[in-house]
This record gives C-alpha cells, structure tokens and sequence, in this order.
C-alpha cells in the first residue's frame, strides 16, 4: 500500500514518559503485535504506517521520544502531535510523578490535546509501588483516559486505548474540515459564486483505503523530520 496518499487522514501521536517505563515496547507492540524484550535507543524515534481504525484507513506517525534527558521536557514533539500518550510504570512511582508533571506541562502548552495514561507493566502485581486509583485520579484531574496496561502480556487495553486516542483526533480534524466548508460556503454565497463548481466535497470520510494485512504489519522508520532521526526498521 502506498504510504503517502493524499485522501487518508493523518494523525500524529507522541508518545512519551520516563526512561524505562516501556514507550518503544508500547510503540512497536501497538504497531507490530510484537514484544521487544530489549530495545535501547538514545534517540527519538519516528514511526509511521498506515492502520485499519474503526473500519477505515489512518495513516499514523508515532514518536517515540526519547528520555536521554528528563529535564527536557518535549516541546518539539508535543507540538507536532495531535494527540499524546503518557507513559508510566506501575512499580515505580518516581515515573508515576513525572507523568504528572509531564501532564500538566502538556496541557500547559495544548489545553484541548487528546490525551491517554497508561500504567504499564501490570503483569508485575508484586512489585506495584503504584495503585490503579492514584493513575485514575491522575487522568481525572487532566481530562484523560487511562488504562493500566501490561506491554508484555499485550493487553487488548493498549490497542483500545491508541485507537479511541486515533479515532477522536479524526473526528476533530473532519469537523474543522466540515467547519471549513461551512465558512467558504458562506463566502461564495456572499461574493455570488455558490454555483457548485466552489464546493469541494467534504465526503472526507468517504475516501478509505482498505489496509491489507501485510501492510498493516510491516512498520517502517521513514525519513527525518526535523529532529527526528529516523533510523530504523522493524
Ligand atoms: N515486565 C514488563 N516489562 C516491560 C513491559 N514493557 C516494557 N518492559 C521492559 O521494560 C524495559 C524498558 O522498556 P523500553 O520500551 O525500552 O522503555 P522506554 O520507556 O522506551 O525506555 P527509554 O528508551 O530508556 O526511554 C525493557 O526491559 C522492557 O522489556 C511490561 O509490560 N512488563
């Protein structure tokens, strides 16, 4: 399948959250179904393939970001997202508080971003030092969904959690579109140029190419944007 169609919705999703709480196992189990025990990388890491969300075709870019630095908090990446997944894990609660501060930093710069939690490493009950309620309390006071989540027993949560993240991000942008349409309506009505030949169609939803299962396995590092090196295949 092509990558670079024109007529599929794009949405940008950063994911980010202290060093080692498992935002590359989280990406590539998202993207791939597969489990990387070991993934190091000092870089961020920008992924992108085309998915099949709630029937119809997304093309979706993931960063990766990296937590080299925790004192950098990731402007860059939070304003090229739309949508954003934080990331913490259950057994340490140092990473519990940096996805608080993370949260509200984000908010601070993008009051309306969409926004998922996720506790992570669920399968490691013995060794919690978080309980599920302090992460939904957490994304209750930020507005966002939330869901513990075990990237290593691949828990069906992280993909209902991504896609419900992927599918409002589309709906916001087809009514900015729809919104769009309505104002150049309204000014081709004034300027007397409402004959139809002006009106594009804002069917947007209509166009939907069907992923084939092949592709939607197959996750690719494309190119660099700006700071983001992309570097690597899956
Ligand atoms: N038990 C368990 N281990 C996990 C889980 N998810 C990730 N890990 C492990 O946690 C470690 C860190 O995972 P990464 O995906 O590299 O974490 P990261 O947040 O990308 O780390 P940085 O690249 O340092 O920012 C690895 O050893 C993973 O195997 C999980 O759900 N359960």
């Amino acid at each position: 399948m092509k990558t670079e169609d024109k007529n599929i919705p794009k949405v940008r999703l950063a994911v980010i959250g202290k060093a080692n709480v498992g935002k590359s196992a989280l990406t590539v189990r998202y993207l791939t179904r597969r489990f990387i025990g070991e993934y190091r990388s000092n870089t961020d890491l920008l992924y992108r393939q085309t998915l099949t969300v709630n029937n119809s075709a997304l093309e979706v870019e993931i960063v990766d970001v990296c937590s080299c630095d925790l004192s950098l908090f990731p402007e860059e990446a939070i304003y090229w997202a739309d949508a954003c997944v934080v990331v913490y894990d259950i057994t340490n609660r140092t990473s519990m508080t940096h996805a608080a501060e993370l949260l509200q930093r984000v908010l601070q710069l993008r009051s309306q971003m969409p926004i998922v939690l996720l506790g992570n490493k669920a399968d490691l009950e013995h060794l919690r030092q978080v309980d599920e309620v302090e992460g939904r309390t957490l994304a209750i006071q930020h507005n966002s969904q939330f869901h513990e989540v075990s990237v290593a027993e691949n828990s069906p949560a992280i993909y209902t959690a991504i896609d419900s993240v992927l599918n409002e991000c589309r709906s916001v942008q087809n009514t900015q579109k729809t919104r769009k349409f309505s104002v150049s309506k309204m000014i081709g009505t004034l300027i007397g140029n409402a004959n139809g030949k002006v009106v594009p169609n804002t069917n947007q939803g209509g166009t939907v190419v069907v992923c084939h299962k092949s592709d939607l396995y197959k996750s690719r590092v494309l190119r660099r944007r700006q700071n983001f090196t992309a570097t690597a295949s899956l």
